[in-house]
């Protein structure tokens, strides 16, 4: 991935890389040989006037390369992060169903992976080019420590494998750390974006629950604290030990140098190159098990990454899927059963149903009767469990559900109002055609929104939002604020987009709307249904009651089947909730004219 953002980046980091790895060294025998030259009180003036160029050149290389290095990197980093985010959401976007997004651990892991996936190739690669430079700098100064005595290179290393195996382990415990804190940390935000949301500011002020809400933040944010404090402590007590140990043999060797030096055994360059070596070796092997180990850390976190790009798909899909022809025949719901996992219950018991091409089937049920579960597998977004869902005849499973989706409108209950202008809005049901302004107004139109629309400050370009300016040529311009109802014309605009499509969803379209726009909506309806199929969510009686099936849901189970007549002859639960909403109606009406 970090090839792929730029070769030469890589190429460059790289030389820049050996290269500030020979400096301190080179540095160092530089010295020596100048301390010496002068302790022979030589005069080679050529000598000297070199050895004070080279020294002059490597105060420059010091001065100018880990600036290099640091803007090599940040560059390399921002281009593998934006590589990686795109893979990262093209992947996301694979999964065509919902239930990935439905499960915690999905959900920590994509967002360990949204942490880590954009920056750690670039680290990783940083941080292997810097064990490298790290690890060349180590072995020329074990090499120069030879030179002086045998035997130090040998105690360096050893002193140095303890700290290794501390900071590894310390490396692990980060990284499982972060994914034992991800449903600590995702609570958090969730608090944190509920106390800062537009949306929940309203419930929060009326209920008074700002406090309550911040204080359960704290505890998670206390809970998050309390164990990384923890792990921190851990590390400061291995950095401490191994900075004693570091010490003690700087001081030991220090001391064997001057005794030597005073015994004539080594030179006074010698001494420096030994003092220069030391230290050194000290800090590269402290940086070396530093990056060693950030690396280490890394690298296990990217895993998650690696684990979301892997992924198998959350809805099969065969090699060579069925083409999804247009709904020519008939839906079928045949036999069955769904529940959104093992350890929760059945939601639907068996279903079968036969919705016929060209007809409007009305669904109609108590409160989690299972009515927009229904709907929602009916557009793949989940698999049955046991039976089958038929598209002429076909089963979904064979379908590419994307394909599906293609010939299916729909406006959920929880649909979704986006921070766009209104044209993008209603547009965002049909990309194709969503430059197209007669496509947008006819749509609008349909669905009683072109009137309100075009009283907007500057129509379809209007931004419907009150969290951002419009930006663009409107500049700094205010978005515009909409009511309930009149979100919801937009969102049965947005679903009239995709109007010609072969199957009209519609799950409560009406419930925020006022009687005459919903009474002008459900004209409008009658006139789009004729001749196509759609399906009718509604706990108004009265939007579905002329469809050409009405169908009762209890506890994921037919419990009766009809037109309006043969319900309301039949005296059950239709003609029950029919009665009751009539007569609510009426009575209302009677108070009105006393
Ligand atoms: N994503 C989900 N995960 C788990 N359970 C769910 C999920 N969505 C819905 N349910 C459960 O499935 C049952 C049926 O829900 P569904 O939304 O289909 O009912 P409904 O008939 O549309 O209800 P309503 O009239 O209130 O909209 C409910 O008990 C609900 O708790």
């Amino acid at each position: 991935m970090t090839w792929q953002a730029g070769k030469w980046l890589i190429g460059l980091y790289l030389a820049s890389t050996i290269v500030s790895a020979m400096v301190p060294l080179t540095l160092a025998w530089v010295t020596k040989l100048l301390l010496d030259m002068l302790g022979r009180g030589e005069t080679d003036v050529d000598r000297a006037a070199i050895l004070g160029c080279a020294l002059g050149g490597i105060g420059l290389l010091t001065g100018l390369l880990p600036h290099v290095m640091v803007y090599v990197n940040k560059e390399t980093e921002r281009r593998v992060g934006l590589l990686a985010q795109n893979q990262l959401f093209l992947t996301t976007e694979r999964f065509v169903g919902l239930a990935r997004f439905e499960d915690p651990e999905f959900l920590d892991r994509l967002r360990l992976a949204l942490q880590s996936g954009g920056a750690t190739p670039g680290a990783v690669v940083a941080g292997v080019l810097s064990i490298v430079r790290t690890a060349v700098m180590v072995f020329g100064f074990l090499g120069s420590l030879l030179v002086l005595s045998p035997w130090m290179p040998i105690l360096v290393l050893a002193s140095a494998l303890p700290a290794l195996g501390a900071q590894l382990w310390l490396a692990k415990r980060r990284a499982a750390l972060q994914w034992e804190l991800g449903p600590v940390e995702r609570r958090e935000i969730f608090y944190r974006d509920l106390l800062t949301s537009v949306q929940a500011a309203k419930e929060i002020r009326l209920f008074g629950t700002g406090t309550h809400l911040r204080t359960r933040m704290l505890i998670e944010r206390r809970k998050a604290n309390h164990e990384t404090s923890r792990l921190d402590r851990r590390e400061l007590a291995v950095q401490a030990l191994t900075g004693c140990a570091t010490a003690l043999f700087a001081g030991g060797a220090l001391l064997w140098a001057v005794l030597a030096a005073a015994d004539g055994r080594i030179s006074i360059g010698d001494v420096s190159l030994l003092i220069s070596s030391i230290a050194g070796v000290q800090s590269a092997s402290v940086a070396l098990l530093r990056e060693i180990a950030q690396v280490h850390q890394k690298l296990l976190l990217f895993k998650h990454f690696l684990e979301i790009l892997d992924s198998e798909p959350d809805l099969p899909v065969p090699s060579n899927p069925a083409t999804v022809a247009p709904l020519s025949q008939e839906i079928e719901f045949r036999d069955v059963w769904f529940r959104y996992s093992a350890e929760q219950p059945w939601i639907l018991r068996g279903l079968n149903l036969v919705v016929p091409h060209g007809q409007t089937l009305g669904l109609i049920g108590r409160n989690g009767a299972g009515k927009s579960t229904l709907i929602k597998l009916l557009c793949r977004m989940y698999d049955p469990d046991r039976g089958s869902i038929r598209w002429n005849g076909v089963d979904l499973r064979k379908m590419e559900p994307t394909e599906l989706r293609e010939r299916i409108g729909a406006v959920f209950q929880d649909y979704m109002n986006y921070d766009l202008s209104a044209g993008e809005n209603i547009g965002l049901g049909d990309l194709s055609r969503s430059h197209d302004q007669q496509a947008l107004v006819a749509a609008a139109t349909s669905a009683g929104s072109h009137d309100l629309i075009s009283s907007l400050p500057h129509g379809y370009d209007t931004l419907l939002s009150r969290i951002f300016f419009a930006g663009g040529a409107l500049g700094n311009t205010r978005g515009v604020t909409l009511s309930g109802g009149q979100w919801q014309r937009i969102a049965l605009s947005r679903a009239y987009m995709r109007g010609s499509r072969d199957l009209l969803i519609l799950d409560e379209p009406s419930s925020g709307l006022d009687a005459e726009t919903e009474y002008e909506i459900h004209v409008g309806l009658r006139k789009h249904r004729r001749d196509r199929t759609s399906i009718l969510i509604s706990h108004r009686l009265g939007a579905v009651r002329d469809a050409d099936l009405l169908v009762v849901l209890e506890e994921g189970r037919i419990a009766e089947r009809g037109t309006h007549d043969e319900l309301i002859a039949l005296g059950g639960l239709y003609a029950r909730m029919f009665a009751i909403q009539a007569k609510g109606y009426r009575d209302e009406y009677s108070e009105v004219q006393q």
